[in-house]
């Protein structure tokens, strides 16, 4: 018996806040207004673009009738630039080689829009090993609504048990609202304690994952 894996991107496969707060910066400075920390905008991280956008112009005190516009200019500048200087984390490839020999189906489901999600994954490698790409932009809605990630599933042709894989809080909400197990990698984008948020397994080397998805196949059986 073989799993169905879907995997969160940002903070979970690749380190994506350099070029995320790059965009957000470049749009702060198309309207004069002065650059915010990487470590303040990774706590906007994970609920999609437009959330991030609202939460900049919240942090920023920006009236926020100019949310459709700034999101517009956030995501182009992120287009222009969502693999600059995002990285894999240390192992990531190396697992997803392992899981798919031991026959895993595997695709992401992330917040992130579609298209720079898939130019990103395109640019550091990672695509052939994922049979779909959801992004936040290519339903109606999006994580934690579990509806994201069963569409997720149910876009791969597989029948073996099913495991999602992610850094967050909205990941590990999506994950219990689908009744899915969760497997929570430790050095993403997180913001309270690992005690506190809901997980089947968690793990701060990639190279894990395969034993841990062995693990879960052993006690589903
Ligand atoms: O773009 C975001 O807000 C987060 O994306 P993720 O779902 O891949 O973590």
């Amino acid at each position: 018996m073989t799993a169905t894996i879907m995997f969160d991107l940002d903070g979970t496969l690749v380190d994506s806040l350099p070029d995320i707060a790059a965009a957000a910066n470049s749009m702060l400075q198309d309207i004069g207004v002065e650059s915010l920390p990487q470590d303040r905008i990774k706590q906007f991280v994970g609920k999609g673009l437009p959330n991030l956008v609202e939460r900049v112009i919240h942090h920023c005190g920006l009236p926020m009738e100019n949310h459709g516009d700034l999101t517009q200019r956030t995501l182009a500048h992120y287009n222009a630039a969502s693999s600059d200087k995002t990285v894999t984390y240390p192992g990531v490839l190396e697992a997803l080689g392992q899981l798919r020999d031991m026959g895993c189906v595997m695709g992401i489901c992330t917040n992130k829009p579609e298209g720079p999600a898939r130019h990103v994954l395109d640019a550091l490698g990672l695509a052939p090993h994922f049979d779909t790409v959801i992004g936040g932009d290519s339903l109606r809605t999006r994580k934690p609504d579990p509806a994201h990630l069963e569409a997720s599933f149910a876009a791969v042709t597989s029948t073996g048990p099913r495991i999602f894989v992610g850094d967050s809080e909205v990941d590990a909400e999506t994950a219990q609202r689908a009744q899915v197990p969760f497997l929570l990698f430790t050095e993403g984008y997180r913001k309270s304690p690992i005690s506190e948020i809901p997980h089947t397994a968690s793990y701060s080397d990639s190279l894990k994952l395969p034993a841990l998805v062995t693990q879960i196949l052993a006690s589903t059986k």
